[in-house]
């Protein structure tokens, strides 16, 4: 294999340059690592959960070994043949980027990470020689400055020299808008060659794959951008010279800055314009136009304070009609952003005064008016949000937030939990939000061909793509969004942090923007703390705009991920009394059961239905010391013994397996209980649901009659009463809904929309026996459960199911029926 084909085929593995350098070099400090644990291999796609495990055994050992080792200098190489190694490997990489293969990258998260909380000017400059590897450089920055083109493994990567000429590898993770996707142009863009940084409190590292150390810094609040016209850059000697070889010319005026800055947003780097307008800024603080294009480039990176405080700040000059409505648009939907809806109305009415009857301001002023409604009332149409999420996952809907509070709970890990604050209806919508950051498969279209496989040491698990990028995406967001940070941080992330004992935060006047933003971070974080909460808080949303999805397995890499503010307060029940769903990115809380004023109010972390000791394992991420709802003391009631029974005797449950045999299976797991145990048996769902399913195929009427008590079954063993299980003959007075409703409306436990399949599968069992009259009062009751658990009344029953009861022949009786 040739030289390119090597570095091209390790790039495509997710190995640092370091590896690639050290090819056929002895490791420097090889006798450490021969007589301690071997540094795991990199890892690949596609592991077992054992291999998993030996993995993070692996990796833990290794890192454990490491910490035992002391600082050490390490000798420095030879500066040339070191960008030429690089070079060679940025040019792989970026016709890697542009080739249709794949290519995996793997990360860890969860371990120690030092985040700097020191500002700039109370540190002293460090030189790379006085640098230890395995140490963390407190009360010192680094003065660095880019000497290749900057490249994206996982981490974005480079090598720097300081004054001194001396040179080392830069890692830097996490940083905003250079995460999964972005191109090696995206890059370059905004680390060109030459770029000068600041690193406060540097870390050197050994990196857990190859052999040399590596500044890594994993916060992107440690990087201070050094602005080629700043004090420091241009009072500092450089060695090698005051440029560096091959780097562009730096704009030498305002307008070359706007003309740089108006390439980049052309091309949609929002950031890399950012940085364009601002250095135009130092240079001209007059140049408003400058100011003004920067606001818009602040809003599509969704930066709102800094687009509003851009904006206003332009408004606050004279100016001719057209930039002033500019700067009223622009602060407008900053407003809209922060969903300061009469703030952002207020904006665009002064557009409309200015330009009357313009079709975008009345168009704005009309989604602001409609997003207040919906913020104070709750009321929202159902059917346009689902039509919207089909389109794109990111839909725009009002934060809602009903009768709850959240309250000390010194019980529960973080000490807090949520309470209704009256007594409160089944079905009655408690919270409605947008996440703070989200990842969704159809944010990584094709040609999306990266693949992340990130590994949480804290929680011992592998995170799926979507959940690794939510993490970046947060720290994209209060990169940028410093009044964001309270909100954020205030969240449970685990013993290790303490939590305040109340939600949301009032005062976020701490985190403002320093006037030096974005070359120095608007706000410090310590990204070891966002990982945690992250671990700890962020869901996968689950979409019910598919009827018939299969029951998606809770880990499967496809689920998106989203980390949503006020919802992480609700601690977990596994028979919850909310229930929670999504459409596209929108949560959607509700009260499940009938709720007195100053109960606790749960979600479920995970299915109710699956049997007890799946529940548990699934659990530890969260309680470590297990769950203690009603379901759980009921099933550990039952004793250890019965319920391993009960789980072995479920996991032969198949439709494929026979009738005969089937129908045994089913009496031996329902005798499989104590014989004090209660109704609520939610790991029989899915065994009277095989059955039924079994029955209803065969389409005679004695096996459809069976089939139907199976689903009158299934829904009691989820606490739903079924008050006429009649099956023939005149239907029973009073003539109302078959099943209890008010309290046992909606079932504990299931997902809600499986609820409502399932009363439509009876009522379709019924329109094959034929019993017309059963049917459509089966559908009527999949009608109203509908309404209760989902809102939006028939038409959105009908948006949702129409294509489904099409195929089962109810679509006719279904749009006949009156409500
Ligand atoms: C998403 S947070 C829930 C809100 C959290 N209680 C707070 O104060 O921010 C998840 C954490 O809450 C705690 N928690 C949730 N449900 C619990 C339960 N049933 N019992 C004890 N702790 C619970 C656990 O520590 C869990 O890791």
């Amino acid at each position: 294999m040739d030289r390119n084909a090597v570095v091209a085929m390790m790039a495509r593995m997710g190995i640092t340059p370091q590896d690639l350098q050290n090819m056929g070099q002895p490791p420097f400090n090889q006798g450490a690592t021969l007589s301690g644990p071997r540094r795991p291999p990199p890892f690949e796609p596609d592991l077992s959960s054992d291999e998993l495990k030996r993995r993070f055994e692996q990796f833990d050992a290794w890192a454990e070994y490491d910490r035992t080792l002391d600082p050490v200098q390490v000798p420095f190489e030879n500066p040339a043949s070191l960008v030429h190694e690089f070079e060679e490997l940025h040019r792989s990489i970026t016709a890697n980027f542009h080739s249709p293969e794949n290519s995996t990258r793997t990360s860890i998260t969860g371990f120690g990470k030092h985040s700097s909380k020191l500002p700039l000017d109370q540190l002293t400059i460090i030189y790379l020689s006085e640098m230890l590897v395995r140490k963390v450089h407190k009360g010192r920055f680094l003065l660095c400055r880019s000497i290749t083109t900057c490249t994206r493994l996982v981490g974005v990567q480079m090598l720097v020299e300081d004054p001194e000429g001396r040179v080392r590898d830069l890692a830097i993770y996490n940083f905003p808008t250079l995460g999964m996707g972005s191109s090696p142009e995206d890059v370059a863009a905004i680390f060109p060659l030459g770029t000068i940084l600041a690193i406060r409190e540097p870390t050197l590292k050994m990196p857990s794959q190859g052999y040399r150390p590596i500044i890594r810094v994993d916060s992107p609040s440690d990087v201070i951008f050094i602005e080629p016209h700043s004090k420091l850059a241009l009072g500092t000697t450089w060695k090698t010279g005051s440029r560096v070889n091959r780097s562009a010319a730096i704009p030498s005026s305002a307008d070359a800055w706007k003309a740089r800055g108006n390439g980049h947003f052309k091309a949609g780097r929002w950031l890399a314009a950012v940085f364009s307008y601002s250095s135009g800024m130092e240079m001209d603080p007059s140049a408003y136009l400058l100011r003004l294009n920067r606001a818009e480039a602040f809003l599509r990176l969704e930066y709102y304070s800094a687009s509003q405080r851009d904006a206003e700040q332009v408004l606050g000059l004279s100016l001719e009609e057209s930039a002033r409505r500019k700067a009223l648009s622009r602060a407008g939907r900053a407003y809209y952003g922060k969903q300061d809806y009469v703030g952002a109305e207020k904006m665009f009415a002064g557009w409309l005064e200015s330009q009357p009857g313009d079709p975008d301001a009345l168009a704005w002023i009309a989604r602001c008016r409609l997003r207040l409604q919906e913020s104070t009332t709750g009321d929202y149409d159902w059917v346009r949000l689902s039509k919207e999420s089909q389109v794109s996952p990111h839909i725009d809907a009002a934060n809602y937030v009903g009768p709850i509070r959240v309250s000390e709970m010194i019980d529960r890990g973080g000490g807090r939990g949520v309470v209704a604050t009256r007594d409160i209806s089944s079905g009655e919508l408690l919270v409605a939000a947008k996440p703070f950051a989200s990842a969704f498969n159809a944010d990584f279209p094709p040609p999306q061909k990266e693949v992340l496989i990130s590994f949480d040491t804290l929680a011992k698990r592998a995170l799926s793509r979507n959940q690794a990028a939510v993490l970046s995406r947060a720290t994209q967001k209060l990169y940028g969004n410093p009044d964001m940070y309270n909100s954020v941080f205030d969240l449970y992330g685990g013993t290790a942090y303490e939590t305040p004992l109340s939600y949301p935060p009032t005062a976020q006047e701490s985190h403002r923007f320093p006037k030096s933003f974005p070359f120095f971070p608007a706000t410090d974080f310590d990204i070891t703390q966002l990982e945690s909460i992250c671990s700890h808080n962020v869901f996968s949303p689950y979409d019910t705009q598919v009827p018939d999805h299969p029951d998606s397995p809770e880990d499967s890499p496809d689920r998106p991920a989203a980390l949503y503010l006020l919802p992480s307060l609700f601690n977990h029940a596994c028979c919850a009394n909310a229930t929670w769903f999504s459409i596209g990115d929108f949560i959607v809380i509700r009260a499940r059961a009938l709720i007195r004023a100053g109960e606790e109010l749960t979600l479920s972390y995970t299915y109710g239905q699956t049997p007890y000791q799946q529940r548990q394992s699934r659990l530890k991420n969260w309680l470590i010391a297990g769950c203690d709802c009603a379901l759980c003391d009921e099933d550990r009631r039952d004793g250890a013994s019965t319920r391993e029974r009960r789980e072995k005797l479920i996991s032969q449950v198949k439709v494929a397996v026979p009738l005969v045999r089937l129908r045994a299976l089913v009496q031996d797991i329902s005798t499989a209980y104590s014989p004090t145990r209660g109704a609520l048996r939610p790991d029989m769902w899915h065994v009277y649901h095989t059955l039924g399913e079994t029955l209803r195929l065969r389409e005679y009427s004695t096996y459809l009659t069976e089939s139907i008590k199976a689903e009158f079954d299934a829904l009691q063993s989820v606490g739903v009463r079924v008050v006429d299980k009649t099956m023939r003959g005149a239907i029973p007075r009073p003539r109302e809904l078959p099943i209890a409703t008010g309290e046992f409306f909606l079932p504990s436990v299931i997902m809600l929309d499986q609820y409502v399949l399932t009363l439509i599968t009876i009522a379709y069992a019924f329109s094959k026996m034929p019993d017309l009259a059963r049917t459509s009062r089966w559908l009527k009751t999949a009608i109203s459960a509908h309404g209760v658990a989902f809102g939006g009344e028939k038409p959105y029953f009908m948006h949702k199911f129409s294509t489904f009861l099409g195929h089962v022949g109810l679509l006719r009786t279904a749009q006949a029926m009156e409500m």
